[in-house]
């Protein structure tokens, strides 16, 4: 763990916190000297938390004023509770193409614009968990794939038009890292097990990542070692994206 304190004095607001990349950014926030509060739909009993439903109208205003009214201030905004449904084009139910616009998007959406009159005072940044999904769909994903391309192209926006606040907006792109998300995924496969053998030839690193792997670049973005960088999407996929698949 970072023995450095480059958070310390700041509030850094995680959504999706409780779990897999989410949890271990706000470790390493706390452990860096946030004051961080994560948000999900259950209770946290690790951290100080706001539970909340991202599907839900309503949800993203609610968590914004909640954390002004507990600390007063935030500095830091991780946009990264996300979901995927799983679906062809034809046999997507426009309520789940919809639901996954709302949690994936809309609600990054919402946070930020909630979050950009107090971020404003504290010279903060956003830090979005995009996806490589969002440059390369996998099969069966379109959904989760527009929102993820979505949240690039936001990202990019927001720098654009709030950099001469002092405000900077980045994303992060995993690549395959192992959490409840993907493994929920891998469950629904036929062949699970040589999948998970598999999946670990694609990546030139011979290996898949840890939710800490990709919370560094993460906190990397929220940190000032980062002030001179805005509107970029940095993949951290053990080179996945980067190997052209062969036969
Ligand atoms: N695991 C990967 O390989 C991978 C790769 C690329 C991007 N991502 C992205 O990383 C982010 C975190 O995912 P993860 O892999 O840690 O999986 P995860 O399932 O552990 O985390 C997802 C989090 O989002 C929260 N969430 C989902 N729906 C919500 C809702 N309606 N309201 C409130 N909270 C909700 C969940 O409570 C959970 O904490 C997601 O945005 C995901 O798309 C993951
Ligand atoms: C879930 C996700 O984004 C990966 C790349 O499978």
């Amino acid at each position: 763990m970072a023995d450095r304190k480059r958070f310390e004095g700041r509030v850094a607001l995680v959504t999706g916190g409780r779990t897999g990349i989410g949890r271990a950014a706000a470790r390493r926030l706390l452990s860096e000297g946030a004051e961080v509060i994560t948000v999900q739909r259950s209770e946290d009993s690790e951290f100080e938390c706001i539970q909340a439903d991202f599907s839900q109208p309503g949800a993203a205003e609610m968590v914004i004023n909640e954390v002004i009214q507990r600390t007063g201030r935030l500095d830091i905004l991780i946009n990264n509770a996300g979901m995927m449904t799983e679906s062809g084009i034809e046999s997507m139910s426009v309520s789940d193409w919809e639901k996954n616009i709302s949690v994936n998007l809309t609600t990054p959406f919402l946070l930020i614009r909630a979050a950009l009159p107090h971020l404003r005072k504290t010279g903060g940044c956003i830090v979005n968990t995009g996806s490589i999904e969002g440059i390369s769909p996998n099969p069966m994903h379109a959904a989760y794939s527009a929102t993820k391309a979505g949240l690039h192209g936001l990202t990019r926006s927001v720098a654009v038009d709030h950099g001469h606040e002092g405000i900077r907006c980045n994303a992060v792109a995993p690549g395959w890292i192992d959490t409840e998300l993907n493994v929920n995924m891998i469950d629904n496969l036929p062949n699970a097990d040589t999948f998970k053998d598999d999946i670990k030839k694609i990546h030139p690193i011979r290996r898949t990542g840890t939710p800490e792997e990709a919370a560094a670049l993460i906190c990397f973005l929220a940190s000032d070692d980062a002030s001179f960088i805005t509107g970029q999407v940095y993949t951290v996929d053990g080179g996945r994206m980067t190997q052209l698949s062969m036969p």
